[in-house]
């Protein structure tokens, strides 16, 4: 058996039962697309691209893993499996878990170096001239993720630092808005994102692209805010002990609108034409069916949520430009009293083409609407925290309406058509995840579509 072959067999077993493995349920069916190796002195570091043929769409995910002679101390957890090399036996570690991986990457992307291809390539990129003298301290933050995030302490000539490099796993052709979005924002001076420190870009074969080769990025470092909270958690907070929320809603909206500007100030802005428009609400109509296949309930407001689309058709529609995509409270963090912005990536269930084009910013103010509404919701619909959302989302309005100067509330109906198409992505997203939620998504298409009737 080749040890590539060792690898794969073994990681098969271990890929189902990753948090971010997509197809729960399925035996991945894996092909190796290719490898990259970073030198280092201890084991051998390989980053492997490997396809899973199992959903019904192939998902490429990206698996660093690490080779050693001996089991790593307190390695358990992190140990993906063992294979005989000759008299050997060679420890398959998951890359991430393992510090000599993880200080590998960052010396990888703050060097700029090049890794050693094995199939596949890739470099390091570093926006500054950030260095280490030390990484004193590596270990993968805990917690529900769709990738996985290393956090970092290090030692610099400046001093320490805090730093968190994530770690793409679902791979896709073309830049990841994450690492786009938000070094754009910190370059133009904001700081309503963590400072970017570098990232990973690589390339990999791919039959489906012109030349036969796929590029995008692998991992994205930023600054690490220690000990800074999710607005999610404060807002549930503020709201279970019944305390005014009011000025920090209108403060998230004014960060909002800031950082819309930047956006479109840095890639530029789209008058819509007929066909964004049409690409939009079409967009929205095939969400709603596949709810509906999937969530037979919603079936019963299908006639008012089409007459809603098809009302906001005719309206003015106002300028595309990009945006975060998948903008709700726990994506905001807070430090030193100020709202902060993380995880640009956009919608997981979009398609990463859709994500990275411009798009209209009130899907993010729907988006952050909505968050609050799963506040009340969470918390069972109290009239308390019914009172509290609802002032929440005035004052999130508010502040959103002064800062940018678009009247939101005149353009009620087009707010509500994008409210209802994220409720209508959020029953999908419950009814496969947290079904027990699904009560929220579904109270809040009930409650738009009264008032669209
Ligand atoms: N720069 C940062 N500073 C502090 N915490 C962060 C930072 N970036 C991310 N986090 C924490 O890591 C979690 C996961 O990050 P996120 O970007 O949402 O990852 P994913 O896209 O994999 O879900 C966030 O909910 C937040 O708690
Ligand atoms: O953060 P992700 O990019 O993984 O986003 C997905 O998961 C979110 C839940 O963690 C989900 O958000 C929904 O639940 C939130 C409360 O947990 C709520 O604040 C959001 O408004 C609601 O949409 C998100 O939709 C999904 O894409």
């Amino acid at each position: 058996m080749s040890p590539l072959t060792s690898h794969l067999d073994l990681i098969a077993p271990w890929l189902g039962s990753q948090r971010w493995f997509a197809s729960k349920g399925h035996l991945p069916e894996l092909e190796l697309l290719g490898s990259w190796q970073i030198p280092a002195a201890d084991c051998r570091v390989l980053t492997h691209l490997i396809m899973d043929h199992s959903a019904t769409v192939p998902v490429l995910y990206q698996v660093p893993v690490t080779e050693h002679r001996s089991p790593l101390t307190d390695g358990d957890a992190a140990l993906i499996g063992t294979f005989p090399d000759g008299d050997d036996t060679v420890y398959l570690y998951d890359g991430p878990q393992d510090p000599v991986y993880a200080e590998a990457l960052l010396r990888m992307i703050v060097s700029g170096a090049t890794a050693i291809p094995e199939g596949a390539d890739a470099v390091g990129r570093s926006f500054g001239d950030m260095e280490i003298s030390a990484i004193d301290a590596a270990r993968v933050l805990r917690g529900e993720q769709s990738n996985t995030s290393i956090i970092y302490k290090v030692t610099t000539p400046n001093g320490p630092l805090r730093v968190i490099c994530k770690v793409f796993r679902a791979l896709h052709h073309g830049e990841n808005p994450d690492v786009v979005l938000q070094s754009a924002i910190a370059a133009a001076g904001s700081d309503s994102v963590p400072h970017s420190i570098g990232y990973i870009e690589g390339g990999w074969s791919d039959i489906g692209q012109p030349g036969g080769l796929a590029h995008g990025h692998l991992a994205f470092a930023q600054e690490f805010l220690a000990g800074a909270e999710d607005a999610w958690r404060i807002a549930l907070r503020a709201s279970e002990d019944g305390v005014d929320f009011t000025a920090e809603a209108h403060a998230l909206g004014t960060t909002t609108a800031e950082v819309h500007r930047t956006l479109a100030a840095s890639f530029g802005t789209k008058t819509p034409s007929d066909s964004d428009v049409a690409e939009t609400l079409d967009s929205f109509s095939a969400r709603l069916q596949l709810a509906i296949d999937e969530v037979p309930a919603i079936a019963e407001l299908r006639g008012v949520i089409e007459d809603l689309y098809s009302t906001v058709r005719t309206l003015e529609w106002p300028a595309l430009h990009r945006i975060h995509g998948d903008y709700h409270l726990g994506q905001v963090l807070v430090a030193d009293g100020h709202w902060i912005l993380i995880d640009f990536e956009g919608e997981p269930m979009r398609p990463m083409i859709e994500r990275s084009r411009p798009d209209f910013a009130v899907r993010d103010v729907a988006g952050m609407l909505r968050s609050f509404d799963y506040v009340a919701g969470s918390l069972g619909s109290t009239e308390q925290a019914a009172a509290w959302t609802s002032a929440a989302r005035r004052a999130f309005l508010s502040g959103y309406i002064e800062e940018s100067g678009i009247d939101l509330r005149a353009h009620r109906e087009l707010l509500d058509a994008f409210e209802m198409d994220k409720a209508v992505y959020e029953a999908v997203y419950e009814a496969r995840n947290r079904p027990d939620w699904l009560p929220i998504p579904l109270a809040a298409l009930r409650r738009l579509a009264a008032r669209a009737r």
